[in-house]
């Protein structure tokens, strides 16, 4: 007995120790790091100043050491973290702070100036951040990731991919082509949907969905792909909901359905991918699209993947990734444009001048003109006010050597990361930049007196499709599938609000300040790209014209 409750006292000082110790850790470097901080952001306060030695931003303080920030960076309420920074940010006069992010220390720049020279800079790159994504979100090898992302920002430039890109995603007639076939696909499910006769209620942002997934992925992959495997949307849905946990490293046990989603996603890609292979005949390389493997830029990924010698499986990863630049980002910036237009929340002249200009791009037959489309001055201003209220996107570079960005020193292993969403609501760039203004990037030409589009001057203020090197090499086919979808909808069907609907009863977050029932924004972590909705409008809809 005597023996029992000295064992129990040691274990009991034992814990108490431990308990004291880690406290003291915490405390210490909380102590110190805010110590540091308040020197820190003391130092160089304004940037407005003439800085002649580049300095390291603040380090934000924290107490878990090899932890940092990462629970408060992690936070899935959309913009929680950044207005929070930008708090920060006004209060000590600062254009760049520093966070610890599971060990690595990270560098958040959000001055005009300062993502500029990010754009610029040789000495940042994305291979490291590439090849994480190769392993944990599209689940290939090392050895795989290595080859697909290779390290050497010279070598890509060499490399096919981005080569491939300029030549085959991002020139008039590789975005027309690719325009043209979606539009065909998606004109095809619609003629075929006999409820729309008659008319029909329908969640708008879930039936649009489903219609512009599969119109995309037919556009991109071929139509082989989606009669193989008519269920791929819901893996990639839920792959795409835990695309950033497995990208920052959650492990399987606490994200399974996502990396089951994964594994299946690219079992089926696999699939595909091998009956393609068996069934190509060779001579199909200079078609602008055909059924087995889509578009011919995939062609030619695919040929950059096998000089590469990448497995079939970590082929199928490429081929996730490369879906995602327009499933996730020019389909929710399809219904948030849609939404907006349709909500009775917005201004009532809005719906009506849009549908004014969408008329001057009608064909007699009833087929839209799409390079009348893409000019016109309204619309273009709201696709990019959509953008630049909707698209979170963090551009991450990893430091190769040390160097000044501006202002700020950056040292060789550190992290560059610029937030789009502090600028793109900063009210010194825009004016009441919570609100949305179709009519935000409107000028009147001083000399005709007409108003236009435009987005000159926003350099370093307004990055929807990133910078520099890596920039998004589908922004042209982006705009023209978002502008054709919206045209093709609203030209050819009576579309009335019947009510907010909430998805699966639950209340949307981030529901908008006046709680008018708008969807806000889906919960995700910080670096999504264009935000997902959540909740959604109900409508009733019925066909107009015939569409052709
Ligand atoms: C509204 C729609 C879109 C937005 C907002 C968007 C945004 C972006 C951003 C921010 C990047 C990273 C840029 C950087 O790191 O600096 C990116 C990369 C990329 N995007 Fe997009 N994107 C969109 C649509 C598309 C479409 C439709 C495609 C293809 C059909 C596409 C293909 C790609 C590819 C392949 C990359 C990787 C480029 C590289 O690593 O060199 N994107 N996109």
């Amino acid at each position: 007995m005597a023996s029992n409750t000295s064992v129990l006292s040691i274990v009991g000082g034992a814990t108490f120790a431990l308990l004291v110790t880690v406290s003291l850790v915490l405390a210490y470097t909380y102590l110190t790091t805010l110590f540091k901080y308040e020197l820190d952001v003391r130092k160089h306060p304004d940037h407005g100043s003439k800085i002649q030695v580049a300095q390291h931003p603040p380090l934000v303080p924290y107490a878990i050491p090899g932890l940092g920030s990462t629970i408060s960076f992690s936070n899935q309420n959309i913009g929680v973290f950044w207005r929070w920074l930008r708090t920060q940010a006004e209060r000590y006069q600062q254009d760049a702070f520093s966070i610890m992010l599971s060990g690595t220390r990270t560098h958040f720049i959000f001055s005009e100036a300062g993502i500029s020279a990010a754009f610029r800079s040789r000495q940042l790159s994305r291979a490291r951040l590439d090849q994480q994504l190769g392993t944990n979100v599209l689940g290939m090898s090392k050895a795989d990731s290595l080859k697909a992302f290779p390290y050497d920002i010279d070598e890509k430039e060499k490399s096919t991919t981005a080569r491939i890109h300029s030549e085959h995603l991002l020139t008039p007639n590789a975005v027309n082509s690719l325009t043209s076939k979606f539009m065909e696909v998606f004109l095809q499910r619609l003629d075929s949907d006999r409820s729309l006769d008659k008319g029909v209620e329908i969640d708008l942002y879930d039936w649009l969905w489903q219609n512009i997934f599969r119109s995309s992925t037919t556009a991109l992959c071929g139509a082989k792909l989606l009669e193989m495997h008519p269920d791929f949307d819901k893996d990639y849905q839920t792959w795409e909901d835990g695309m950033l946990g497995m990208l920052f490293g959650t492990p399987r046990l606490f994200a399974s359905e996502s990396y089951a989603a994964r594994d299946s996603a690219v079992s089926k890609l696999e699939k595909w991918l091998e009956a393609g292979y068996a069934s190509s005949t060779g001579n199909q390389e200079d078609l602008d699209w055909e059924p087995n493997f889509g578009a011919k830029v995939v062609r030619k990924r695919h040929a950059f993947y096998k000089q590469q010698g990448l497995s079939v499986h970590a082929q199928a990863g490429f081929d996730l990734i490369f879906l995602a630049g327009i499933l996730s980002n020019a389909t929710p910036a399809t219904g948030w444009l849609l939404l907006h237009i349709l909500s009775p929340t917005s201004d009532p002249k809005f719906h009506p001048t849009i549908m004014n200009e969408l008329r001057s791009c009608q064909r007699p037959d009833g087929s839209v003109d799409i390079s009348v489309l893409t000019r016109l001055p309204l619309l273009n201003s709201a696709f990019h006010e959509i953008l630049r209220l909707y698209v979170d996107l963090l551009v991450v570079r990893q430091v190769d050597s040390s160097v000044a960005i501006g202002h700020h020193y950056v040292k060789q292993g550190e992290q560059v990361m610029a937030p789009s969403w502090m600028t793109h609501r900063n009210p010194a760039f825009f004016a009441d930049p919570e609100v949305f203004d179709p009519e935000r990037f409107l000028k009147r030409d001083e000399e005709t007196g007409k108003l236009g589009y435009s987005a000159t001057g926003l350099g370093g203020k307004y990055f929807p499709f990133g910078g520099g090197h890596y920039m998004c090499p589908g922004r042209t086919f982006a705009k023209q599938e978002v502008l054709g979808s919206v045209a093709v909808l609203l030209l050819n069907f009576d579309i009335e609000f019947v009510e907010f609907a909430k998805r699966d009863g639950k209340q949307p977050v981030g529901i908008d300040k006046d709680a008018t029932g708008f969807p806000g924004l889906k919960k995700g972590y910080a670096g999504n790209q264009v935000v997902g909705i959540e909740g959604d409008m109900r409508v009733r809809i019925k066909r107009k014209n015939h569409i052709r």
